[in-house]
């Protein structure tokens, strides 16, 4: 017998690997070498023949990938309940577009910190992320041991990080510089949406996206508001528009991409465009329903994401992908709408393909060790007959007892091991106290 080394064995009670052929193992060991996978398989067969550094007992335990979250604004939990129960352009534009203009890079950073925290402990290992003064964000990122992709937003107007579209661009040049290449970082192009850009910004974003060899991503047919602007000032509804400046492509994440015709969702699915779906964020702004089944059906790629927590109001992948199955089942009037295996694909698989990390999304020999574990001995995940089913329907962020990154853990039974939360937590406090200021000047002015 070949004894072999590795720097972790896992002792799981169940594994959900969500491989190609979609394996659940029960009693199974996952070895863990250099942040990778090196054996996954029965723990029978395994623990004789690897020699750990340390044991990992999850014999109580169902372990699974860690969750994707493809779109979101992750230093917005600083506005958190600030504006609620409001339609997207009215909350945009009158509510939290002022507040933003008084953001700094300390609160941008504090904000996604926060982010960080929350998505560690609700079991999401990478999210995708834009906003302003993003590079603070991927600082962020970083100091959380989390993985993402992120952006600067783009807009036409000045924002608080750039006054021109020359200086913006150089912005993105120096993500690029200072993340792609890392670790657990990287970047994207990310243009805000088809209202807020000029059509020579979308055009030039996809250039710049192609020269760095770079993706793109977009807030795409969110509303019916949007298409009527986009037909009004171009002539053209939003996905054709985008189409016209050369915006749908392989490179592309769309978020939301809830107005949709039959025909834009061929253009989007011929393109290879990947489609990012927010349902709590759609119900709670009333965007409207996204239609999952027949992008699924169109062979569009598709992810999850809980856009800001302003408009969810949390950033829990567990409620998200439960949010997913119910809404597509009654909108239809037919439960056997979008099961729960395919809404567990998007938050995993479907996630790293939006965010282009292969090495995550499903648990298998090579794979970054990137895995969660969730408490099976608590009520309301007892008993289990069907751990897909519990995954979509019966789980809870507040069920992960472990959350790992490149086989490092972040979290573990109430304890961050890389964010000293009871310090961000007095900070947060503060800063919660001179946003709400702005806020309250704001409506004022
Ligand atoms: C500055 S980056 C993101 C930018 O977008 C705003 N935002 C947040 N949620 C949404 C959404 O659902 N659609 C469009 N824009 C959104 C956010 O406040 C930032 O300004
Ligand atoms: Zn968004």
């Amino acid at each position: 017998m070949t004894i072999s080394h590795c720097d972790t064995l896992i002792h799981a009670a169940w594994v959900v690997t969500q491989d190609d052929s979609r394996r659940i193992l029960e009693d199974a060991g996952i070895a863990v070498s250099n942040g990778f996978i090196s054996a996954i398989g029965s723990w029978e067969e395994l623990a004789p023949v690897w020699y750990p550094k340390r044991i990992v007992d999850l014999t109580k335990h169902l372990v699974l990938p860690g969750l994707i979250n493809a779109h979101t604004h992750a230093s917005m939990t600083l506005m958190r309940g600030l504006a609620d129960d409001l339609p997207l352009m009215e909350w945009l534009t009158k509510h939290i577009f002022p507040v933003e203009q008084k953001l700094t890079p300390e609160l941008v950073h504090l904000g996604a910190l926060l982010a960080c925290c929350e998505m560690t402990k609700t079991g999401t290992t990478a999210f995708c992320d834009m906003y302003l003064m993003e590079e603070h964000v991927g600082r962020a990122a970083e100091e959380a041991g989390l993985r993402a992709r992120i952006g600067e937003v783009l807009f036409s107007f000045p924002s608080p990080a750039y006054a021109s579209q020359d200086e913006a661009f150089d912005l993105v040049r120096s993500m690029k510089e200072r993340f792609d290449g890392s670790n657990r970082v990287n970047t994207a192009v990310m243009p805000h949406s088809v209202y807020t850009t000029s059509p020579e910004l979308l055009e030039k974003s996809m250039e710049l996206a192609e020269e760095l060899d770079i993706p793109l991503n977009i807030h795409l047919a969110e509303t019916q508001t949007e298409s009527q602007q986009s037909i009004e000032q171009h002539g053209l509804r939003p996905v054709p528009y985008a189409a016209e400046r050369g915006l749908l492509s392989k490179r592309t994440l769309a978020a939301h991409a809830v107005d949709l015709t039959d025909e834009e969702i061929d253009l989007l699915a011929k393109s290879g465009t990947r489609v990012c779906h927010n349902p709590e964020s759609n119900m709670k702004l009333a965007s409207g329903i996204a239609r999952v089944p027949e992008m699924q059906a169109a062979g569009i790629p598709l992810s999850l994401g809980t856009d800001g927590a302003c408009s969810n109001n949390n950033l829990d992948m567990f409620s998200e992908m439960s949010s997913c199955a119910l809404l597509q089942k009654v909108h239809h009037k037919d439960s056997t709408r979008v099961p729960a295996q395919q809404v567990l694909d998007m938050a995993t698989r479907g996630g790293a393909c939006s965010l282009d990390m292969p090495q995550t999304g499903y648990l298998a020999k090579g794979q970054a060790a990137d895995l969660i574990a969730l408490n099976l001995n608590t009520p309301s995940l007892m008993p289990m007959y069907n751990p897909i089913s519990h995954l979509v329907y019966a789980a809870q962020g507040a069920d992960v007892a472990l959350t790992m990154v490149g086989g490092e853990t972040l979290y573990q039974d109430g304890k961050f091991t890389r964010i000293d939360y009871p310090a961000l937590r007095e900070e947060i406090r503060d800063a919660a106290e001179f946003i709400k200021k702005q806020f309250e000047q704001g409506k004022m002015a």
